[in-house]
């Protein structure tokens, strides 16, 4: 890459301005050439995290190993992709699909994984493929559809990509796991129509396999909801059992559950969801179970219940803890009332009917919690559907007869237990060890989002997904219903109130179903070794209660049609990309609508998710590098006035070298194309100027200044750090005049450095992908860079024209570009790359940079090694909350470990 016309521009001098830069618009033309870096490989993917990407056969084992095990991981013939729980009422679906693509290893990935010694599913008996999980659902009469679904899909054949379906091969002994009574009754019907044959799987074994994977691999599976209020609950995987398993479908079952494969199913009922569904229709003529959900919403439950006032005169019955509100017979005024069915109103039948069933199934369900001294019960199936006012009844109801000694809890993918311990059973796909830091959960926007008719994963065509979106758009559709709460009930005497959330309208069925994502399964993501403690570890610094989400919900949205502008240039500025420009910011305003009205509708929320959960939209409509020509113009702004720094840095002493880096850094953090503050700073001047005006602001002492510290640690001279890890955060300065002379500093001192920088784009930030690229061009006036990237296999190739200042440089320690895993501007370290891992295995410094890294997430982390924080807090309101400051507040954070 060649320096263009700000070549001309002069050395930013660290105390005096001058010179021009190059002109730094703030408007992305799009027609820029093509970006710094090769983004081809990028180019297939989709999701925040990096696709598996283990192409070609290979052993893989440690010499620890006794068995290395042969992965062939493009060979997909054994992997199974669908079961079933087919119910009384319902069709469970979970199917596992393959990524398409398996994206080729560049160079560097290749050598840095030979350096890293990185075996991926080493300990694995059978190879584990990237994937995605998905959860549908079908009602039972309508097989029909179901089965079109499937054939559609070709799930049966594993899918429209398998070899098996592309070969034509017939699928005469194809076998589907299935469970549930519908596995026998339709065995043949499945034959006919597929040509499939259904293993039978039993119901109870499915049920709790798939409770305790849900338990075991989903970080917020289980929540509890009393008061309208969901809290989600981390059970600790060591100590899952014993609990009480309810799975309340058109029947229950209640199951004592002891371990994997340990239960007994030691009651259940038959009013159940089957029981309220059928009896409300036959009542109130609905035609759906939501219809009769949503009329329960606007019920008065008075009007046909008898309640303990009714027979004591309106009094409370105190003497046993009773309310003059609690139901003493349910259904029981309609015995006196002498009025016909229909006198009443449906809404109050429905409701009725609703805490009839739910009271009875909370109060079995405790008498068998009590029975095996069990204090935990967790409620599955799909007769809870998500539905505020049920779990509220249930929970009151064990609440109450427990006097609060156990404690109701629901699952997010309540109805598919069955289903997914079904498709757990297959033998030879290997995800039973699988833990919560392989699979990334999104919420892609699609059919499931607003239900209707159309049933089913996200809608994997781009076209079809834009156009729904449009006729989405038109009808004006209410994406989502308010969540129905009230305020916190007073219990009275104790007795059965009415559980307070009970809102007017239901949230769709599907878009309660949204609240279960895809599962990508990744299974080369990791757990960061270096984390102090992973079970205590929560990224998010601040909590997203409600009005920290109103003031982020604001923010993101007033940044939308900018970076629509941005997107679209990014892709042509064509009329399709306009369209699809269009298409994400609906989505994405969808996404934050709903999420305004429940925050913890996707699991537990922060900051990072959100900020994620943009650029998840934006790759869902193809963007994939929204601000590839303004990371191109400045990186090559940046690169063109490096030398003079360097000079500049190399003329000072030690010390005063030390100070002017970090300052570096912390000044350049400034170029950030997330912050609007900042970004209403680039009309103003070129790079060059921002950045020499942002170095001359840094007074000392900034916001959190540990630097003397640092600096007497760093030139410890008996006790040198051995290795560097370096998270990297934008392009432009930020890399190149920031963080670049830092390792430089580190490679000097004769310290192992390996810049850690993201899997996909975010924002402005720097890509793993793009950061090679950067250093060659770096080290072309730098020796040490270039002779550490040399050894770190960075720079393969003998490069022409190099200038070789570093004929007395001893550096021979290796410099190394890794990438986090991720795809957004902040880092969850409980998921990065398996390759961020093992070089993470011997370091003993960590360097975290930028606002998102640093600050949105891990200001509080603790780790094994010692760690230095960096950060421009770029927005006011962060900076007033955290470090009771100011906008452009410096934090220089050092935590040593001893
Ligand atoms: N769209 C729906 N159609 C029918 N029943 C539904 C629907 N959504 C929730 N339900 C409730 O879920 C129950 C079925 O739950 P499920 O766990 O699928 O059990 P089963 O395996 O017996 O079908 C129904 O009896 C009904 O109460
Ligand atoms: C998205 C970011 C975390 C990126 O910051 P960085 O990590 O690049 O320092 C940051 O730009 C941000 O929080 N922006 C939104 C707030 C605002 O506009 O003020
Ligand atoms: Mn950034």
């Amino acid at each position: 890459m060649a320096a263009n016309n700000s070549s001309e521009a002069p050395i930013p001098p660290l105390e005096e301005a001058g010179g021009e830069g190059v002109k730094h618009e703030a408007e992305a033309d799009g027609k820029g050439k093509a970006p710094a870096a090769s983004t081809t490989t990028m180019l297939h993917r989709s999701g925040s995290r990096p696709q598996l990407d283990l192409s070609g056969a290979a052993i893989h084992g440690t010499l620890e190993d006794r068995n290395p095990t042969i992965l062939l991981p493009n060979q997909s013939d054994d992997i199974s992709h669908l079961a079933l729980d087919i119910g009384g009422s319902l069709i469970k679906l979970v199917y596992f699909s393959r990524h398409a693509d398996q994206s080729t290893e560049d160079k560097r990935k290749l050598s840095t994984k030979k350096r890293l010694e990185i075996f991926t599913g080493a300990r694995r008996s059978y190879p584990v493929l990237g994937g995605r999980l998905h959860f549908v659902k079908f009602e039972t009469g309508k097989l029909n559809e179901c089965l079109d679904f499937i054939s559609s899909k070709q799930l049966h054949r594993g899918g429209v990509d398998s070899p098996s379906w592309r070969s034509g091969a017939q699928p005469d002994n194809i076998v589907i796991k299935a469970t549930g009574g519908g596995a026998y009754k339709y065995a043949d019907l499945f034959k006919e129509r597929l040509g499939v044959s259904l293993e039978k799987e039993d119901e109870m074994d499915c049920l709790v396999a798939g409770s305790n994977f849900l338990l075991k691999a989903i970080r917020h599976e289980a929540f509890t909801h009393m008061d309208g209020q969901k809290e989600y609950v981390q059970i600790d995987q060591n100590d899952m059992f014993p609990y009480l398993l309810v799975n309340v479908g058109s029947g229950v079952s209640i199951i004592k559950v002891d371990g994997h494969g340990k239960f007994q199913r030691v009651s259940g009922t038959n009013v159940g969801g089957g029981t309220y569904w059928g009896l409300g229709r036959l009542m109130t003529e609905c035609k759906s179970f939501d219809e009769l959900l949503e009329l329960s919403q606007r019920g008065d439950n008075s009007t046909i219940d008898m309640l303990v006032g009714d027979i004591y005169g309106g009094l409370d019955y105190s003497k046993i803890g009773l309310s003059a509100s609690t139901i003493a017979s349910s259904f029981g005024k309609t015995i006196s009332d002498n009025k016909e069915l229909s006198e009443y109103r449906p809404e109050d039948i429905s409701l009725s009917l609703l805490r009839m069933i739910s009271y009875n199934i909370g109060q079995i369900s405790y008498l068998n919690a009590l029975r095996y001294g069990l204090k935990r019960i967790l409620f599955g199936g799909f007769f809870i559907r998500g539905h505020a006012y049920t779990m509220d009844t249930i929970s009151f109801a064990v609440h109450f007869w427990s006097k609060g000694e156990a404690k109701a809890m629901f699952l997010r993918h309540e109805g598919f237990l069955g289903a997914l311990g079904a498709f757990m059973s297959y033998e030879k796909h290997g995800l039973d060890d699988l833990s919560a830091h392989h699979l990334v959960e999104r919420f892609p926007m699609g059919a499931p989002y607003v239900g209707g008719k159309i049933h089913g994963p996200p809608l994997g065509d781009l076209n079809e997904k834009i156009s729904w979106m449009e006729k989405f758009v038109q009808k004006g559709t209410q994406i989502t219903a308010p969540v129905p709460m009230g305020a916190p009930a007073t219990t009275g005497m104790g007795g059965f109130e009415r559980p307070t959330s009970k809102g007017d309208i239901l949230r769709s069925d599907a878009s309660a179903a949204l609240n279960v994502g895809v599962l990508h399964l990744v299974p080369s993501l990791d757990v960061f070794p270096l984390l102090e403690d992973p079970k205590t570890y929560e990224p998010n610094t601040i909590d997203l209660d409600h009005n920290e989400f109103k003031y982020w919900f604001t923010v993101l949205s007033d940044h939308l049609p900018d970076l629509v502008e941005k997107a679209v240039a990014s892709e042509g500025g064509t009329d399709d990309a306009k369209r699809r420009g269009d298409a994400f910011a609906h989505a994405f305003s969808a996404h934050l609508a709903r999420l305004m009205e429940e925050p913890a509708a996707y699991g537990k929320f922060g900051l990072a998710n959100l900020l994620e959960l943009r650029e998840e939209c934006l790759r869902e409509f193809q963007f994939f590098d929204a601000y590839v020509s303004i990371k191109q113009r400045e990186n090559e702004a940046s690169l063109a006035v490096l030398p003079d720094l360097l000079m500049e840095l190399d003329s000072m002493d030690e010390e005063a070298r030390l100070l002017a880096l970090i300052e570096g850094v912390l000044a350049a953090n400034i170029f950030d194309w997330g912050s609007k503050a900042c970004v209403d700073l680039y009309h103003q001047g070129t790079i060059i100027e921002i950045y020499r005006m942002s170095r001359k602001k840094m007074q000392r002492p900034w916001r959190i200044d540990d630097f003397d510290m640092f600096k007497k640690r760093m030139l410890k001279k008996d006790q040198p750090y051995k290795k560097a890890l370096i998270s990297v955060d934008n392009s432009g300065a930020d890399v190149v005049l920031g963080m670049l002379p830092l390792a430089r500093e580190f490679l000097r001192h004769g310290i192992e450095v390996v810049l850690v920088a993201n899997s996909l784009p975010a924002l402005n930030d720097i890509t793993a992908n793009e950061l090679p690229e950067i250093v060659a061009e770096a080290a072309k006036h730098c020796g040490i860079l270039r002779k550490a990237a040399e050894a770190g296999g960075l720079i393969v190739d003998a490069m022409a024209g190099i200038q070789d200042d570093a004929k007395d440089e001893p550096v021979s320690v290796p410099l190394m570009v890794v990438e986090n895993g991720c795809g957004s501007p902040c880092i969850d370290f409980r998921q990065v790359s398996s390759e961020l891992a093992a070089a993470a295995k011997d370091a003993d410094l960590l360097i975290l940079e930028g606002m998102g890294r640093a600050l949105h997430t891990n200001l509080n982390a603790r780790f094994k090694c010692d760690a230095l924080k960096l950060a421009m807090v770029k927005n006011q309101r962060l900076a007033e909350k955290l470090f009771n400051g100011n906008i452009y507040d410096c934090i220089c954070k050092f935590e040593p470990v001893s």
